[in-house]
């Protein structure tokens, strides 16, 4: 099985390019830049990442993209998750990034964004790899400042496929980010936001009302609304389900207690991606197995998620109808 899933191509649409920075890029990073860690060792940095919910892993989070300073460290960062995610056969990556996670600590829009564009477009040219771009905006910050944020992102909107929606959750519904997302509709912009990972199953509705949203990432809670799940089912919208990120931050307790077998069972449109590979134990690959062992799924599922996840994935109808057949192929 570990075989058929190594080569079954993967497309993950659900990664944040920042939660891809392992330990030893890190090091490497903080050591060019002149920057002393409060970890000594990556032993220390590995033993750091056990967390109790999502506020606990979005402070190491914040923390360890400190490292990330200059146009080629952003181009390190996301170059190197590209050849690791190609070299386990995903083909296709619809990225995160969060531009208000460095503007707040003096690094500009223009060195995240060039070194990303840059990575995106080497991995295109160079790899078995096609990339989307989500600007992501932290819903713990206000309104305000991301209207400001994505304004000041004009010159990048026609590289950009969507925005997106993540950080801290609760307390914070999509209503408050009614204007950003009316406003990026406006400008061409697909949407996407994390909705129902730690907050109720209300702030998934909401997404889809207020935001407009075309798919939601995580939406594991809405399992306590029926009405919801009838209403993900009848539009099939997408979701993109994040296993081992979902056990790391408590999310469920263990993967074997996990609702994908029931969300599948509903008909809902289910995918599964990585997150933050680098913090909650694994890439996409990992997540494939680790659902095999825990849910005893077979090849027609994986094929299921994967065929989901390409319909979904932000990149050129030529691209799609080429994966498609590749997919249908690799069974
Ligand atoms: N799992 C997650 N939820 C919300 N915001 C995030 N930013 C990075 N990973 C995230
Ligand atoms: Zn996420």
């Amino acid at each position: 099985m570990q075989e058929y899933l190594s080569q079954l191509p993967k497309t993950e649409l659900h990664l944040h390019i920042e939660g891809t920075l392992e330990p030893e890029l890190m090091f490497e990073l903080a050591r060019r830049n002149g920057i002393e860690l409060s970890y000594a060792s990556i032993e220390e940095v590995k033993a750091a990442y056990r967390f109790d919910d999502l506020q606990g892993f979005l402070n190491l989070y914040y923390q360890g993209m400190g490292v990330l300073r200059t146009r080629q460290d952003f181009f390190d960062l996301a170059m190197d998750y590209f050849k690791r995610a190609a070299g386990e056969g995903v083909v296709h990556i619809d990225m995160h990034f969060d531009p208000q996670a460095h503007l707040s600590r003096g690094v500009s829009l223009e060195t995240a964004m060039e070194g990303l564009l840059e990575a995106k477009e080497r991995a295109e040219r160079s790899l078995d790899l096609s990339v989307g771009m989500i600007m992501a905006f932290l819903r713990d910050r206000s309104a305000e400042e991301a209207l400001q944020v994505f304004e000041q992102a004009k010159p990048y909107w026609e590289r950009l496929d969507a925005i997106g929606l993540d950080s801290a959750e609760r307390d914070n519904p999509p209503s408050k980010f009614k204007t950003l997302f009316a406003r990026a509709g406006e400008a061409g912009l697909r949407r996407v936001a994390h909705a129902g990972e730690e907050g109720p199953a209300a702030y998934i509705h909401e997404a889809l009302d207020e935001l407009d949203v075309e798919r939601i990432d995580h939406g594991v809670r809405c399992l306590e609304d029926d009405s919801l799940v009838e209403r993900l089912r009848a539009e099939q919208v997408v979701l993109t389900v994040c296993p081992l990120s979902n056990v790391s931050l408590k999310v469920i307790d263990q993967l074997e207690e996990h609702p994908l077998p029931r969300l599948l069972e509903k008909g809902l449109k289910i995918t599964i991606s990585s997150d933050d590979p680098a913090y909650f134990g694994g890439g996409l690959l990992d997540n494939h197995v680790a659902c095999h062992k825990a849910f005893g799924w077979g090849k027609d599922t994986f094929a299921k998620l994967n065929r989901n996840a390409l319909e979904e994935a932000f990149m050129s109808e030529e691209r799609r109808q080429i994966l498609l057949e590749r997919l249908e192929k690799s069974l």
